[in-house]
């Protein structure tokens, strides 16, 4: 069939197979006439020479790139388009000549033809395709080496941030006292006492799990060591004791506040984060996030917290405790998706989460609705993808988004824009993926949200903020503690009445509390300034300034001065919501 065809396209071209070849080349040129519209086709040069030499067309992959070749050369145009008869002949005879032997060893070694430097050429190119593909290789082969180191060092980094956590939270009374009400709860109704041989006994007693307790509380190093102590912990809750007794047994908000990790291991965990980094496929997204919104060690302790135990205590089950005993929190038990926090204005949601993360040695990240805002089509979902790889980069993470309510306007709202309805996906599937598998890979990212109006919240991310967590105005005894936190560090009176001020202050929030507090440490020195000149002012010593105590006069000022900033209304709208959607404890 093939033969057939090949006589054909020779018999239309007309030339007699007899001929002598600078005859056919002749007649070929001619009839082709390739500079008659100054344009000469690669395929059509290949029909001349498929239909003059059948036999040349064994191989008709090759011969189109070695035309290439030689179209390229200058010394084979006649004009800028069209070929010269002399290049057409050169052609014509190179191909004679190689298809004669072998059309497939051509491009490997052209035959040296008189006059042109046709081998030259073709060498020089195949050299050049031999450098690149070495040097191609030589890359990926680099490429390769880096993301090797690279992993490597994100898998050390890693491991050695587990472990900096892990002794930090051991050696600190942070993870002590939460190992020792653990113990107890392993002991789970042992009569034991003191921490130490709290651990001897239930040790003994859990038999099984001896070296998994001694190690852990002589080194407390290890990931599958804490895990084995954890099981333990489980095996004893299987043995009777309840979650809620678990939970029961937990540390109190006071003893809570004693946990303070010291500036050495938050240094660890902050040094050992400093060096991870970010490997995925957005980096120009994730350095700006970075930039924006990171905070490896935000350092709020639980001690800067006033009140808010049950709070506290939520927030202990949700994110403190699955950090500390991954194996634990497992299956039914996996640690929830997301936490919202909800109440009026400034009564501490900011602060909760700062010290939730600093306890917890978490990298903190406070995103804001502007830093999901993307200028481009498409922008603000691919942020937010980027900002859970990034945090999962980070891990252990908790992600923070205040005022989530205006990330969401209500779907299929009138109010609702195509980024933002992107948006809005993209974070349900981002929290959807939450916890599930990497939970146990020490891989942690728990997000955390507040909102001051929990009613504009999108229904199917309601859902996903598993955790409702009220965050109200502060009572009596959490104003007392208020005040003495923001004043600590403040001369007082001894005529000063706390409780008086506490009394006088039902429905301020811990912002307006922080105000008063402020605002009637100043009071002194206005007193002492009032009248003076700039210069006067200058010359009163700073030693002298720091010493005028804050009086009960100052902070009747300040109350009087300063009024409440949430309303009733408020706290009415909030209370119903958590009557309907809120979580207790
Ligand atoms: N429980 C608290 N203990 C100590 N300080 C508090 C407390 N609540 C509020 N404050 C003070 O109020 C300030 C504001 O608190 P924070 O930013 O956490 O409030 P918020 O609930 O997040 O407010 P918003 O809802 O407006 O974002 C804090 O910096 C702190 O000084």
């Amino acid at each position: 069939m093939m033969k057939k065809q090949k006589l054909e396209n020779y018999q239309m071209v007309g030339v007699d197979a007899a001929k002598s070849k600078e005859e056919k080349m002749k007649i070929i040129f001619d009839k082709f006439d390739v500079n008659k519209d100054s344009h000469l086709g690669i395929t059509e040069l290949l029909g001349w020479i498929m239909a003059v030499e059948p036999t040349l067309s064994n191989d008709l992959q090759r011969l189109p790139f070695l035309l290439q070749i030689y179209l390229g050369n200058p010394s084979f145009l006649a004009s800028s388009k069209g070929l010269s008869y002399s290049g057409f002949t050169h052609i014509y005879e190179e191909g004679h000549l190689n298809f004669d032997h072998d059309f497939n060893t051509i491009n490997i070694q052209p035959p040296i033809h008189k006059g042109y430097a046709i081998r030259g050429i073709l060498q020089q190119q195949q050299q050049q395709r031999s450098l690149m593909l070495q040097s191609q290789l030589q890359q990926q082969q680099q490429q390769c080496q880096q993301q090797e180191q690279h992993r490597s060092l994100m898998l050390q980094s890693q491991l050695v941030q587990q472990q900096a956590q892990q002794c930090a939270s051991l050696a600190t009374n942070t993870f002590s006292s939460n190992l020792r009400n653990t113990t107890q709860q392993v002991g789970g109704g042992i009569s034991s006492a003191g921490p130490v041989s709290n651990i001897g006994i239930t040790a003994q007693q859990m038999g099984g799990v001896i070296s998994s307790a001694v190690q852990v509380n002589s080194y407390g190093n290890t990931m599958e060591q804490v895990g084995g102590l954890f099981n333990s912990t489980a095996q004893a809750n299987s043995n009777g004791n309840s979650a809620q007794q678990v939970r029961g047994n937990l540390n109190s908000a006071t003893e809570v506040n004693k946990n303070v990790n010291s500036a050495e291991q938050e240094n660890a965990v902050k040094d050992v984060k400093s060096k991870v980094k970010y490997d995925g496929s957005h980096p120009e997204l994730a350095a700006r996030l970075e930039k924006e919104i990171l905070d490896t060690n935000p350092g709020v302790k639980w001690d800067d917290v006033a009140g808010l135990s049950e709070a506290k205590r939520i927030l202990q089950e949700t994110v403190v405790l699955p950090l500390f005993m991954p194996e634990y929190f497992q299956g039914i038990r996996r640690p929830w998706r997301g936490v919202l926090m909800f109440g009026p204005p400034g009564t501490g949601k900011t602060l909760l989460a700062k010290a939730v993360a600093t306890e917890c040695g978490m990298t903190f990240m406070n995103i804001s609705c502007s830093s999901l805002c993307g200028n481009w089509y498409g922008e603000s979902d691919r942020l937010t993808w980027c900002l859970f790889e990034l945090a999962r980069a980070h891990a252990p993470t908790m992600i923070f988004i205040d005022d989530i309510d205006s990330l969401c306007s209500v779907r299929g709202s009138a109010t609702e824009h195509e980024t933002s309805r992107r948006l809005m996906s993209e974070l349900l599937v981002q929290i959807d993926g939450l916890n599930n598998s990497n939970s146990t890979s020490g891989k942690m990212v728990t997000l955390l949200a507040a909102t001051n109006f929990p009613g504009n919240l999108d229904e199917a991310l309601r859902r996903r903020l598993e955790k409702r967590i009220y965050i109200p105005l502060p009572d009596f005894e959490t104003r007392k503690e208020l005040i003495q936190i923001n004043l600590k560090s403040i001369e007082l009176a001894s005529e000063v009445d706390i409780e008086q001020v506490a009394q006088k202050t039902e429905g301020y929030s811990g912002d307006d509390l922080t105000n008063i507090c402020r605002d009637a440490s100043l009071n002194g020195m206005r007193q002492k300034i009032a009248g003076k000149t700039i210069d006067e002012i200058k010359n009163i010593l700073k030693s002298e300034m720091l010493k005028i105590p804050v009086t009960m006069e100052d902070f009747l000022e300040a109350v009087d001065k300063i009024k409440p900033t949430v309303s009733s209304g408020d706290i009415q709208r909030h209370e119903k919501w958590y009557s309907e959607f809120g979580s207790s404890y």
